[in-house]
């Protein structure tokens, strides 16, 4: 069950890291959760830091044990995408947003990200390392980080991070508990439903061009459909770059 048990660290580098650290240690339960106050080196996708003043917002890693075969790894970046939205909506709303793949936005700003990586034994997908940062107490971003915003900013208070990353852990459960390959039709159509710039255009970068393009479906293994001209380009994580909103 996600959050249980639930640990809380004081400083550590990454909770990643850490978590990767115990299931090489051992076995370790499904849904095992480490909470960090404070991250040294926290790792953000495609090689980036995650940047978080101490105790001001979530930092959680969940140790998960999928029943599903690695090809259909895309079912769970979205059962935890969902899980993610399910917790930031209820708090900040409406105008939240899942990008592709699978950050938090509100407007045209990001409130959280996850990295989720795996870990294989031979063949067999033994562990996904999920970790989410969502922003939650900060008051105000360095200038020179591009569009962050956090939960105190669009509602105007502060919140205990400590009991809302709880309430995260009980989202992200209520998902979870449900993944299973009869839910991947529907959940697909509600991670399509909430995402970010789908039929709307925006600049993308692809191989240094920077172009005018339009989200136009997102296929079931994750890949995205991108108008470019009158061209569909069809793009795994890591070959198109969002630049702005427009
Ligand atoms: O780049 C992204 O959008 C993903 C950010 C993921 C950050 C979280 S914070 C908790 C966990 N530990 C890490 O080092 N990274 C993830």
């Amino acid at each position: 069950m996600i959050g249980n048990p639930f640990h809380v660290l004081a400083t550590i580098n990454s909770t990643n890291n850490y978590a990767m650290g115990q299931v090489n240690a051992g076995p370790v339960a499904d849904g095992s959760t480490w909470f960090a106050m404070e991250q040294t080196a926290g790792k953000g996708q495609r090689g980036k830091q995650w940047l978080s003043e101490p105790g001001e917002n979530i930092m959680l890693t969940t140790v998960l044990q999928p029943a599903l075969t690695l090809n259909q790894q895309f079912m769970l970046s979205v059962a935890v995408s969902l899980g993610a939205y399910d917790f930031f909506s209820k708090y900040a709303g409406e105008e939240t947003r899942i990008k592709w793949s699978n950050d938090i936005y509100w407007r045209d700003r990001k409130a959280g990200g996850i990295l989720i990586e795996n870990v294989l034994r031979g063949n067999i997908w033994q562990y996904a390392i999920a970790g989410l940062g969502i922003n939650i107490n900060t008051p105000k971003f360095p200038e020179h980080l591009a569009n962050p915003v956090s939960l105190r900013q669009i509602t105007g208070k502060t919140w205990d991070s400590l009991e809302l990353a709880y309430d995260l852990c009980r989202c992200l459960e209520e998902r979870y508990s449900r993944l299973h390959p009869a839910v991947f039709d529907t959940w697909l159509a509600e991670y399509k439903e909430h995402l970010y710039r789908l039929h709307e255009p925006a600049l993308y970068k692809i191989n240094g061009e920077i172009f005018q393009g339009t989200i136009h479906d997102v296929l079931p293994d994750g890949r995205l459909c991108l108008e470019k001209g009158k061209e569909i380009l069809e793009l795994g994580f890591g070959e198109v770059e969002f630049i702005f909103a427009t």
